[in-house]
C-alpha cells in the first residue's frame, strides 16, 4: 500500500504541492493525473527521496529511506533515458542488479519479460521511446517489488509497448501489488486505472474510483464565446448554471446545447466552440468539487513514525 500524507512542496514562493494526501491500496492501479505543472512528478520525487518537502509517503507503512532493500519493495521509473552511455542494455541491468543485491540471472528474466532480449547487447541511449521504457521497467522489476511507481510512462509510447505496459501493470495490481502511474490526460488511463487522483496546480482536485468520478460528472455543455462574462450572466438569468474554466471556457449545466446557442445569439455574443462537456474529460474532472478531505489516521506527519521521510 502507498500512503501519501499531507505532501507539500514549494519552489521559492510558489507552491508546487499543497497538502496532498491519498492512498493506493494493495491490488489497485491508480493514476495521478493533471495538466503539465500540476505536481505529479513532484509527488513521485518526494516519494523516493529525490526531492525535499513536507509530509510523507509510506510504502506498507515505511518511508522509502527506511526500506531495508528498496529495490525489493518499490520499482521506480522516473526517467527512462537516465542511462550510462557506455553500457549495453544487459550491462545496465547487471549494474542495477549488483547495486540492489539481486542475483545476475534475474537480468535475463526481466529482459525477456520486457521483450528486449534481442536488444540486450545494444547501447540503450539509441533506443526509441518504447524500448527505452521497456528497459526502464525491466530495471524496476529486478527485485520483484510489490509497488510500482512510473512517471508519465504512456506519453509518446508506440501501441505495442503501450499494450504491453498496461497489461503488465494490470497483472501486477491484480496479483496484489500497488501501482501508481502519472499521466497528463485522464482519457489515456481511464480504461486501465482503478482509481484516479486528480491534481490541479499542486492541490487535490478529485480522487476516487475512476468509474465513480466519471459517473459523477454532470452532463453539461462546454462553450467558448467572445464575451464569457456577458454570456455567463445571461445563462444564469435563463436558469442555467455556469462554471468558468481557467482557459475562459464556460461549462453550462441546466440548459442544453441548443438553448446555450440561443442565449448567446440573444445576447449578441459570438460562439467560438459549443460541445458536450464529456468531450473534455480532464476539464470536467478538474472542476469537480472535492468532498471534505478525510485525512487518513495519523495523517499529521508529526504523528506518523518515520514521517520525516520527506524532510522539510
Ligand atoms: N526545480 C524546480 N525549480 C522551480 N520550479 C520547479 C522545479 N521543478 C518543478 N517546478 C515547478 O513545480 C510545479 C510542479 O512540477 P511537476 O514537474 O511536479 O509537474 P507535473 O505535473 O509533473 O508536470 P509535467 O506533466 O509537465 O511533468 C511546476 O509549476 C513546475 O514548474
Amino acid at each position: 500500500m502507498i500512503e501519501a500524507l499531507a505532501l507539500s512542496k514549494r519552489h521559492g514562493s510558489r507552491p508546487a504541492l499543497d497538502d496532498v494526501s491519498f492512498t493506493v491500496p494493495d491490488g489497485v492501479l491508480a493514476a495521478l493525473v493533471g495538466p503539465a505543472g500540476a505536481g505529479k512528478s513532484t509527488v513521485l520525487r518526494l516519494a523516493v527521496g529525490l526531492d525535499r518537502g513536507s509530509g510523507a509517503v509510506l510504502f506498507d507503512g515505511e518511508p522509502y529511506s527506511r526500506l531495508p532493500r528498496p529495490a525489493h519493495a518499490v520499482g521506480v521509473v522516473l526517467d527512462p533515458r537516465a542511462l550510462h552511455p557506455g553500457r549495453t542494455a544487459r550491462g545496465h541491468l547487471r549494474s542495477l542488479a549488483a547495486g540492489a543485491g539481486v542475483p545476475r540471472r534475474r537480468v535475463d528474466e526481466v529482459l525477456e519479460q520486457a521483450g528486449v532480449t534481442g536488444a540486450r547487447r545494444s547501447r540503450p541511449q539509441h533506443f526509441r521511446r518504447g524500448a527505452a521504457l521497456r528497459l526502464a521497467v525491466a530495471g524496476a522489476l529486478l527485485g520483484h517489488p510489490r509497488t510500482l511507481l512510473l512517471d508519465d510512462p504512456l506519453t509518446d509510447l508506440d501501441d505495442d509497448s503501450r499494450a504491453w505496459l498496461l497489461d503488465l501493470l494490470r497483472v501486477h495490481a491484480d496479483g496484489g501489488g500497488s501501482v501508481l502511474i502519472t499521466a497528463s490526460r485522464a482519457a489515456d488511463v481511464l480504461a486501465v486505472a482503478d482509481e484516479l487522483v486528480v491534481l490541479r496546480r499542486g492541490r487535490l482536485a478529485a480522487r476516487g474510483p475512476a468509474s465513480d468520478l466519471v459517473a459523477g460528472l454532470k452532463a453539461g455543455v462546454l462553450v467558448r464565446a467572445s464575451d464569457p462574462g456577458l454570456l455567463a450572466g445571461a445563462i444564469l438569468r435563463w436558469g442555467g448554471d455556469v462554471e468558468p474554466c481557467d482557459d475562459g471556457a464556460l461549462v453550462v449545466t441546466g440548459l442544453d446545447m441548443a438553448a446555450v446557442g440561443e442565449v448567446a445569439r440573444a445576447e449578441g455574443v459570438a460562439v467560438h466552440e459549443l460541445s458536450r462537456r464529456t468531450a473534455d474529460l480532464d476539464a470536467a474532472l478538474l472542476s469537480l468539487e472535492l468532498p471534505e478531505t478525510e485525512l487518513l489516521p495519523g495523517a499529521n506527519p508529526g504523528a506518523v513514525p518515520g514521517a520525516s521521510a520527506v524532510p522539510a
